[in-house]
């Protein structure tokens, strides 16, 4: 598994505006968005393409396409869900699929509760939309998920991570065979006793959408 922090001033920029408390959801949103674009030009820069020949107004050109089949953009709701549009601006020939996942704040375990998404994926790309890489069991089982139906390259971007999450992922998707990438803004100190990541940017999902019931 490959692990990219993006170190660019722009992204600590709008990181750091994600993170104060005082900033709120319009304000969020807007910035989750544009932060997504910025990492998910570093998290295609292994999209697969073809070579094809064009004709200019002047003369033949050699170019580069977008290779079929169309890669698979899956947010991961609820939260994901505030950087799809951020992606497809990038990729806005991507098809998409969702996941319905949450974490049980009390057992942090993640569960799913809606999927939709192409029953085969065999040779399709996957790029996985997650603001938090916490303790990475959600993103694991999302990983699982794609591959099990014959996903074979996966990359996901996450707005902040935590040290904890990686070293689970890296655990529980030992032994997969396909290239396993996180771009991530932030690779933050650590998990506190809630599982949350410190010092974090709180409930994503909460901070783009307000409080869940
Ligand atoms: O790495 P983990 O410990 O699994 O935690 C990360 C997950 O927690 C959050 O989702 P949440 O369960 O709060 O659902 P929501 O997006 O509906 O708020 C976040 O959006 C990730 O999906
Ligand atoms: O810090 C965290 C951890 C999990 N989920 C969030 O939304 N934030
Ligand atoms: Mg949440």
């Amino acid at each position: 598994m490959r692990i990219h922090v993006a170190d660019h001033p722009l992204v600590a920029h709008k990181l750091t505006t994600l993170r104060d408390e005082r900033t709120d959801s319009p304000t969020f949103r807007g910035l989750a968005d544009e932060l997504v674009t910025l990492l998910a030009y570093e998290a295609t820069r292994d999209v697969r393409v073809e070579t094809v020949t064009v004709r200019t107004p002047v003369a033949e050109a050699q170019g580069t396409r977008l290779a079929a089949p169309k890669p698979l953009v899956v947010p991961i709701l609820r939260a994901g869900l505030g950087m799809l549009d951020g992606m497809m601006r990038l990729l806005p020939t991507a098809e998409v699929g969702f996941l319905g996942m949450v974490r049980n704040e009390e057992t942090l375990e993640a569960s799913t509760y809606a999927e939709r998404l192409p029953d085969d994926l065999s040779g399709r790309q996957c790029y996985v939309l997650d603001p938090m890489l916490a303790t990475g069991g959600t993103l694991a089982a999302a990983i699982r998920f794609l591959v099990d139906r014959g996903a074979d390259h996966i990359t996901a971007i996450c707005l902040l991570s935590a040290p904890e999450g990686c070293e689970r992922l890296e655990k529980d998707l030992d032994g997969l065979d396909i290239p396993v990438t996180v771009v991530t803004a932030g690779m933050d100190e650590r998990l506190n006793e809630k599982g949350y990541i410190v010092p974090g940017l709180g409930d994503a999902g909460d901070r783009l959408y307000g409080i869940a019931g």
